[in-house]
């Protein structure tokens, strides 16, 4: 899914055409140009006073003013140049968790919030998928934090990989992730989950020539009729997590009512 940048369409081909003078150049352009104004006013000078060739002061003069737009121009794109790379520098850090990459809780919910209208108000099924590293508190203390933050970096990695372009994940808190799944029924979800469990305790994730064994745990929630707010689907997903947990963890459990209860644990 798009950032949403709102970046003006005409930013990026000035950028462009800035990045193509390159610095160097629009150093070299203002001296021109420093020059040029110091030999035009002089030359205004001589020809205001009646002394002089008026009409090579004229030239000059006019010489001058292409140089003053040039210029102009240059100092323009440079400046939008900087205000775009600023507007997106901070469009990330509003939207991006800074360690995985991720959107951030918060761009998550905001986007999530939409999506999640619109299935409700067209009746096309929906899924969330919560994600959480087993025994993270144990890794980070049995080998550091630093470790621990590769791993989630490895883990968001793992979870972003076979994701279609409307998926929606995020970084939701210190060691969990959340996937929104948009035009997914209960199936399709509960098999994207398992896809990332899978994937999680095959990746093999090593420290200091240690071998890390590591799974997460899962819970999968849907849309449903009876629910009335993002807040629903996000308990049951909640909900569905601590069941993962409970039985075991490294396995995916769906919320309440998803499944018949024959379907609703799929044992990794
Ligand atoms: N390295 C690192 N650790 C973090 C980060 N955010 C949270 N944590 C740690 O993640 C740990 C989470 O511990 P718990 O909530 O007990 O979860 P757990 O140890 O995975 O246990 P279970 O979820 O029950 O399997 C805490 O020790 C937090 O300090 C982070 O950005 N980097």
């Amino acid at each position: 899914m798009q950032d949403d940048l709102n970046v003006p369409a005409w930013l990026p081909p000035l950028r462009l055409a800035l990045q193509r003078v390159g610095p160097g150049p629009l150093r070299w352009l203002f001296c021109a140009f420093v020059g040029l104004v110091c030999v035009a006013v002089s030359q205004l000078l001589v020809s205001l006073m009646g002394q002089g060739d008026r009409l090579s002061a004229a030239v000059i003069a006019a010489v001058c003013g292409l140089g003053l737009a040039a210029l102009f121009s240059a100092s323009l794109l440079g400046l939008l140049s900087h205000l775009d790379r600023a507007l997106r520098y901070s469009v990330r850090y509003a939207t991006r968790d800074s360690l995985t990459g991720l959107y951030s809780r918060r761009h998550f919910l905001h986007q999530v919030e939409r999506e999640w209208s619109l299935a409700r108000r067209y009746e096309t099924p929906c899924a969330l998928v919560l994600i959480d590293i087993d025994h993270f508190k144990r890794i980070n203390e049995a080998y550091s934090s630093r470790c621990g933050d590769l791993l989630l970096r490895e883990v968001a990695g793992v979870c972003g990989e076979t994701l279609r372009h409307a998926d929606v994940l995020a970084r939701y808190g210190g060691e969990e992730f959340m996937l929104f799944l948009p035009h997914t029924d209960p199936l399709g979800a509960l098999d994207v989950a398992e896809r990332i469990r899978e994937r999680v305790e095959r990746m093999g994730y090593g420290w200091n020539g240690h071998s890390i064994p590591t799974s997460v745990s899962i819970g999968v929630a849907v849309l449903k009729l009876n629910h009335t707010g993002l807040d629903d689907l996000l308990n049951e997903a909640g909900e569905a997590l601590h069941l993962a947990k409970a039985d075991g963890r490294n396995c995916v459990r769906a919320g309440p009512g998803l499944l018949p209860d024959s379907l609703s644990a799929i044992r990794g």
